[in-house]
């Protein structure tokens, strides 16, 4: 058979591949953050962030810090730019996105199995039952504005599903937009700021719950000082611009002052 023909088939077999594998990746983070839901609320899950592994306090300590700074590394590091070149030469551009989610999966995976639940003593415990449907209100209230923020941003796009589409159609990637919508007016980080709600509305926080969420916490800071200096490399003033006008997790500064930022910016 002619060597171009088959050249095009075997791409295209590798296309169809990378696909079915973007496809699953999906399926599994959409499972892992949902357990993740579980893990946190102390829900439906067998293994959650209060029930499950107990073990003695120096103990649950190195090894829940260990799963925590585990998780942080994964994560800053595969999604930087100079790794994402070095590991594009290993892996085909298209997958790459997908492998990052995988890689989180699988890190979190470790994560809930792990884990060692730290049950005294306990920081606080909210008893009066309007205080603490207030605290389970806003449990999910952060979980639908991660949900939301998803969307806003490019859900597909951020689990890798749009990168593997274009491959199997033969497309290029879309050059990458500093976006503004909606929320993204108010708040520079609404995802992050969902998370943050999510990880400290509870009614009963536990030792270890505390050092779940102030450990996640503190790599959620991580990742926005590693995430804007990004941003600003890639859309220089504008990011810069709209940093000096909008706050980063609080509203603090009014939506009418970046009126001058459109809200898809070509880039
Ligand atoms: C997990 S999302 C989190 C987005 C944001 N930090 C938040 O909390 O809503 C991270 C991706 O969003 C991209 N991103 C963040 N802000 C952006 C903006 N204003 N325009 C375009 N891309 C953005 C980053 O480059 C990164 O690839």
């Amino acid at each position: 058979m002619n060597p171009i023909i088959l050249n095009k088939k075997g791409k295209h077999m590798n296309a169809r591949v990378s696909f079915l594998y973007g496809v699953a990746v999906y399926g599994a983070c959409l499972l892992t953050l949902l357990y993740l839901i579980g893990f946190t609320g102390n829900l439906w899950v067998p293994a959650s962030v209060d029930h499950g592994h107990a073990a003695p306090w120096p103990e649950a300590v190195c090894v829940d810090l260990f799963l925590l700074v585990l998780f942080g590394v994964q994560h800053s590091v595969m999604a930087r730019g100079s790794f994402k070149r070095w590991w594009t030469r290993i892996v085909p551009p298209a997958v790459e996105r997908s492998t990052f989610v995988l890689a989180t999966c699988l890190v979190l995976a470790l994560l809930f199995w792990q884990w060692r639940t730290l049950p005294e003593p306990v920081v606080w415990r909210v008893d009066h039952p309007r205080a603490a449907e207030v605290l389970v209100g806003l449990y999910w209230f952060g979980w639908a504005l991660v949900l939301l923020s998803t969307f806003l941003i490019n859900h597909f796009e951020l689990f890798g599903l749009q990168q593997v589409f274009a491959d199997l159609t033969g497309r290029d990637m879309p050059a990458a937009r500093f976006r503004t919508p909606s929320l993204y007016r108010y708040v520079r980080h609404p995802l992050y700021l969902g998370l943050l709600i999510a990880f400290w509305s509870v009614p009963v926080m536990t030792a270890g719950h505390v050092l779940f969420s102030a450990g996640a916490s503190a790599y959620i800071f991580v990742g926005i000082w590693f995430e804007e200096r990004d941003l600003v490399a890639l859309f220089g003033g504008r990011y810069r611009r709209y940093r000096q006008e909008v706050g980063m997790l609080l509203p603090v500064r009014g939506r009418m002052r970046i009126k001058g930022i459109k809200g898809d910016v070509a880039n």
